[in-house]
């Protein structure tokens, strides 16, 4: 069992003179909702805007501020290799509640590095175009599990755009690349199907290319279609145009990266899961933050909520669920990274819910059709597995140890579900790192209003 690194929350929620378990070398007790809920708060900023605006800010023709930004793993890994890369990346004050604005200012991309991407698809499939603009060889790696995350396509793009790519035939992590600084670009295929995470890699480097890039998607789905929306909208607010001619094709003209301070969003992704308590434990829960209009995912999360059986209701800059006493299942077809939230509510549904479209996911953090459907099964639901989804029915659930993964999102259910099941403790809790750090703190901190269960068991 992966032992917790960091679950030592940063308050002391058992109150201030009471002492602070040992926890961090345990698993986390999720706690139970014991009353409906009254909350209000925020999340801290987008993983996805941080890291594309990390990126372009780095390839602009000037500095570039981003204010309220994430600060997780995945964005300190984004911010270690741009600078490895030769980008000047500075925290500067800044009004945001979760830590300091990033000062980003651009410098000649030069080699001779090695980039740790982590367990973060954004690292691994947004650098490596960079480092193809670089002068010198540039060598990528991850955590274990990064090395089984799908890198193929990225790889045979770069090769079919002309970049020196040495691996060791996999199509996966470790490999290393030889930038000469400079990128032809021109017309180029690719297999988009295991991750869409390789169409905005490319989009967001193209502009940067000499002849630009013409963009063609040849396999059979193209996932996670919000998030190449999101990489295209980044770009046309730093003035490049990117067409989209037909479906599965771009067409990104050789332009200038405008320089600008952009605002990023909180993580409505992230949000999830503190919305699903409401629809769980009963009462309201408020995100306040919550933009008007976005590219984010996270934002069709109201409209599943809402469906599986919560009333939504918005005002300006902010959105609350409210539970009504009943979790339905639901029919959803591309559910992308908010499939682990709906499937741990799905679990303490009343009718059966079917989620479609879903293999890739299969190449995330983890196989997370196999982990949810191995979980839930563990803490007795009723889950099929199939090619491209999960069938999740109705069952009473029981406590028991809830495996992570290493997956933040994994964490993340086992918590929704810990809400109204006893009994429910987290391997690894601190995975939570990977995207929202402040996840207990904030999980069980007093705008939740969720008391925390006192350890019981796997204490030294
Ligand atoms: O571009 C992005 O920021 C992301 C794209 C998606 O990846 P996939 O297309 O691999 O699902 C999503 O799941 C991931 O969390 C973030
Ligand atoms: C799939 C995810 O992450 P990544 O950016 O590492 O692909 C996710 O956050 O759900």
């Amino acid at each position: 069992m992966a032992l917790s690194r960091i679950a030592k929350p940063q308050f002391n929620p058992y109150g201030d003179d009471a002492p602070q378990p040992e926890r961090e070398l345990g698993p986390w007790p999720a706690p139970v909702a014991t009353a409906p809920l009254r909350a209000r708060l925020q999340l801290p900023g987008s993983k996805s805007l941080t890291n594309r605006e990390l990126v372009l800010a780095a390839l602009a023709d000037g500095p570039s501020l981003l204010r309220a930004p994430l600060h997780s793993r995945d964005t300190a890994l984004m911010i270690e290799a741009l600078r490895a890369l030769g980008t000047r990346i500075d925290e500067v004050p800044g009004d945001g509640e979760y830590g300091a604005d990033l000062l980003v200012t651009p410098g000649e991309l030069s080699g001779g590095v090695s980039i740790d991407c982590g367990l973060a698809g954004t690292v691994m499939r947004f650098l490596p175009p960079v480092a193809a603009l670089a002068l010198g060889p540039v060598a990528f790696d991850g955590d274990p599990g990064a090395r089984r995350r799908p890198m193929r396509t990225i790889v045979d793009a770069l090769r079919a755009l002309g970049v020196d790519v040495n691996d060791d035939g996999r199509g996966a992590l470790p490999f290393s690349l030889y930038g000469t600084g400079a990128v032809e670009g021109g017309e180029l295929a690719i297999d988009a199907s295991a991750s869409s995470q390789f169409v905005s890699g490319l989009l967001l480097v193209a502009p940067r290319f000499t002849r630009g890039l013409t963009l063609r998607h040849t396999g059979e789905r193209l996932p996670s279609l919000p998030h190449i929306e999101m990489t295209i909208a980044t770009l046309a607010d730093r003035g490049v145009e990117v067409a989209n001619p037909e479906p599965g094709v771009w067409v990104v003209p050789p332009s200038t990266i405008a320089a600008r301070d952009v605002d990023i969003e909180p993580d409505l992704s992230n949000a999830g899961p503190f919305l699903a308590a409401a629809l769980v434990a009963g009462g309201s829960v408020t995100v306040t933050g919550w933009p008007a209009e976005t590219t984010q995912v996270g934002a069709q999360m109201a409209v599943i909520l809402e469906r599986m059986g919560a009333t939504v209701t918005r005002a300006p800059g902010e959105l609350t669920v409210t539970g009504t006493g009943a979790i339905h299942g639901i029919e959803l077809d591309e559910a992308s990274e908010l499939a682990p939230t709906v499937a741990a509510i799905a679990a303490l549904a009343d009718s059966e819910t079917v989620l479609t479209g879903i293999a890739h996911l299969r190449g995330h953090e983890t196989d997370r059709l196999a982990a949810l459907a191995t979980e839930i099964t563990a803490v007795g639901g009723d889950v099929t597995e199939t090619d491209d989804g999960l069938i999740i029915r109705p069952r009473p659930l029981r406590g028991g140890l809830w495996h992570s993964y290493e997956d933040h999102r994994m964490a993340t259910a086992g918590a929704i579900i810990g809400l109204a099941v006893p009994g429910i403790e987290i391997d690894d809790i601190a995975t939570t790192a990977k995207t929202l750090p402040q996840f207990v703190e904030l999980w069980t901190g007093p705008r939740m209003g969720i008391v925390p269960t006192p350890p019981t068991s796997g204490l030294l």
